[in-house]
């Protein structure tokens, strides 16, 4: 018995230092090309030993369609182009996009995480027979092959990675929605929509470049913040007031946070809603990436005064006499027409959507902050309050830019110190600019002699009140530099207020 086992040893032995002895003598002997050669058979060999798992993913489970299939041509198609030897190029209705998918039998071989996955697309005819008649119809789906040793990240990681990844893809494909609730009376739908084509953007929206960078930043970090607001337990929602005076560019300045954003657009006209149970419904039908907007608070709703509303709930025989008189065009209105009441429109901003996902940004505008009522000023309401006010040299420059495509201009310095003292919203600047698009000076020109213009009367009243002595122009100098020191003041105090 001992015998036998020694001899076992021994034989081992002489094998391990028999093929020792082979290695030494192929790497030493044989010419590094074919070393490297044979090393990749031996691989290529011993890999074709290993157990190879695959995962069928077909376009129908029981006659439903299969959304994974779905995730996976998408998913796919976005990768395939330079792999693929045989692609499909198609555009979709409701798509801006082309896509690429797989053509028959093609393969697509990607490394995930280290590890090698490959793809496969099948077509297969297949035959049916039902109540005497024979129907075939094709039978598509995709075959996921890898190493048995992944079938765990596979199925935690490497499949969620895909749905993911196509959700985005489909998201930014689709076409945007307007949506708003004016005629939703007439047709009976809570929604109307028309396609979300505006132009206004980050870069077009005059304002001062620093907290235009501050707004970005604060969506940034809001659309990141998934798992920090399913961790604490609020809803993922984020409430923005926009104030100033009309033509500062608050209408332009939501289209732009929608564009970067990629998000829908709901304009939520309060006064077409004609109770509390249906703003609820409006609001928990908005789409999961949605900018739901109510322009003019301050017009719409009796918001100044919370007491003369019942705020746990709704006064319904006055909400519908309310309703009832607007309808026939003969109700003015508490202070303006409300038709829901403000418990409405607070319990909605603090939490109906909880329960519903999904990402909304909730932007109020209003020309007289100081009109609102404080409990739905305050954060968690109206998380940002962002004042859009006259044009400073900043946003001026912006517009010089997008209106007349110059950066620079002999006039530049009257303009600033003009801007000082005379109020000019983007909106009159824009007016003037549109007048002498084709010819930049004329443009800088019509400007200064406008201001000026503009200037007149402010001097005039001066002089009444016995503020202007006879040195005029160096009076209103000195003025000009104390209001553009002043609004630079109240900028600074403004981004301070704003940073939470
Ligand atoms: N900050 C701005 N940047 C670029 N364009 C602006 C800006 N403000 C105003 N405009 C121009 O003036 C027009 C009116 O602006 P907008 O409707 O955005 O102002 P608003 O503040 O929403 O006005 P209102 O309070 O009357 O609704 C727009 O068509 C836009 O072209």
């Amino acid at each position: 018995m001992t015998m036998e086992l020694l001899l076992d040893w021994k034989s081992i032995g002489s094998l391990l230092a028999t093929f020792m002895f082979v290695r030494t003598a192929i790497h030493d002997f044989l010419p590094p090309e074919v070393y490297q050669a044979l090393k990749r058979l031996f691989l290529k060999v011993f890999a074709a030993l290993k157990p190879k798992i695959s995962i069928i993913i077909e376009e129908f489970d029981n006659s439903y369609n299969n959304d994974l299939f779905d995730a996976v041509q998408t998913y796919i198609g976005s990768k395939c182009f330079s792999s693929a030897q045989v692609l499909k190029l198609s555009k979709s209705k409701n798509s801006k996009s082309l896509s690429y998918t797989m053509e028959t039998n093609q393969n697509f071989e990607e490394v995930f995480e280290g590890f090698k996955v490959n793809w496969k697309f099948h077509t297969v005819e297949k035959k049916t027979n039902s109540m005497g008649y024979t129907r075939s119809h094709e039978n598509r789906y995709f075959e996921l092959s890898f190493h048995g040793k992944y079938k765990e990240i596979i199925h935690s990681s490497y499949i969620p990675h895909i749905t993911e990844v196509a959700e985005k893809i489909k998201f930014k494909n689709r076409e945007r929605k307007l949506y708003t609730n004016r005629s939703a009376d007439e047709d009976g739908r809570l929604w109307s929509s028309v396609p979300f084509s505006h132009p206004s953007t980050f870069d077009t929206v005059a304002m001062n470049p620093i907290r235009k960078r501050e707004i970005q930043d604060d969506l940034i970090k809001f659309v990141n913040r998934r798992e920090f607001y399913s961790r604490v337990g609020r809803a993922w929602k984020r409430g923005y007031l926009l104030y100033g005076p009309p033509g500062t560019g608050k209408t332009s300045l939501i289209a732009a946070i929608a564009n970067f954003l990629e998000f829908d657009i709901y304009d939520l006209e309060l006064t077409a809603v004609t109770s509390n149970s249906q703003l609820r419904k409006l609001l928990i039908s908005t789409s999961s990436k949605s900018v739901v907007v109510v322009e003019d608070i301050d017009c719409s709703l009796d918001l100044s005064d919370r007491k003369k509303e019942d705020i746990n709930g709704d006064d319904h025989h006055d909400q519908h006499e309310k309703g009832r008189k607007r309808k026939h065009g003969n109700y003015s209105g508490g202070s303006y027409g409300s038709i829901v009441s403000l418990s409405g429109v607070l319990n909605f901003v603090d939490g109906l959507w909880s329960s519903c996902g999904g990402e909304r940004l909730m932007i109020f505008t209003t020309n007289h902050k100081e009109k609102l009522d404080q409990a739905l000023l305050r954060p968690g309401r109206m998380d940002k309050h962002i004042n859009l006010s006259y044009c400073e040299i900043s946003a001026f420059k912006i517009l010089m830019n997008n209106y007349l495509n110059i950066q620079k201009h002999p006039l530049m310095n009257d303009i600033e110190e003009l801007l000082g003292v005379v109020k000019m919203t983007p909106a009159d600047i824009g007016e003037i600019f549109m007048s002498c698009e084709e010819d930049a000076n004329m443009g800088m020109v019509k400007m200064v002699e406008e201001m000026r213009i503009r200037l007149r009367p402010a001097q005039e009243s001066a002089d009444i009140n016995g503020e202007l002595s006879k040195e005029d122009d160096q009076v209103a100098e000195e003025k000009a530099e104390d209001l553009k020191n002043e609004r630079e003041d109240s900028v600074a105090a403004e981004l301070v207020d704003s940073v939470e």
